[in-house]
């Protein structure tokens, strides 16, 4: 006999996304706004990405910070924090959040989106997805 643990709604897959909060030497967290043509286009999240077959977590926060935003980071200032899991319409979320608080270079979008330093109390000013909801509530506790 088999048990049925499901409950409620069943994702078709889940998707694998790791993403960081870069802090600065006044406490602030660095977020970046979903540029036009992605989904959740014009919500703020943290930088970060799908982590692909073949790598770690940390691995995809080094490639899609050099991608995203010009710096680089080592995997060895990549402190773990916390993470999401959330149920969107057609996947599930898992996103490990690391904190990082060194890197190289200056911060540059490179892909046109905005991007902002914020106090972990004024987060809530920016629309973010609602995976993310929980993990503010933490950097505001935290940092
Ligand atoms: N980087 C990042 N992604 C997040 C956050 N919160 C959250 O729900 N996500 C979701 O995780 C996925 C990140 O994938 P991505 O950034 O590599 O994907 P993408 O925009 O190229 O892909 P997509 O347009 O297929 O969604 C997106 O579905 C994004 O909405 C967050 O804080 N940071």
């Amino acid at each position: 006999m088999s048990v049925d643990l499901r409950q409620g709604k069943t994702p078709e897959k889940t998707v694998f996304v790791s993403a960081v909060a870069l802090v600065d030497a006044d406490h602030r967290v660095l977020i970046a706004q979903r540029p036009e043509g992605k989904s959740m286009a014009g919500l703020w999240e943290f930088p970060g990405g799908k982590v692909e077959p073949g790598e770690t977590p940390e691995m995809a926060l080094v490639r899609e910070l050099k991608e995203e935003l010009g710096i680089d980071i080592t995997e060895s200032c990549l402190a773990p924090f916390t993470f999401a899991s959330f149920t969107y319409d057609d996947f599930h979320l898992m996103m490990p959040l690391y904190l990082c608080r060194v890197w190289k270079g200056e911060i540059t979008p490179m892909e046109g989106q905005q991007v902002k330093w914020v106090r972990p109390v004024r987060l809530g000013d920016y629309p973010m997805p609602p995976a993310d909801v929980p993990l503010v509530a933490m950097l505001r506790d935290f940092l």
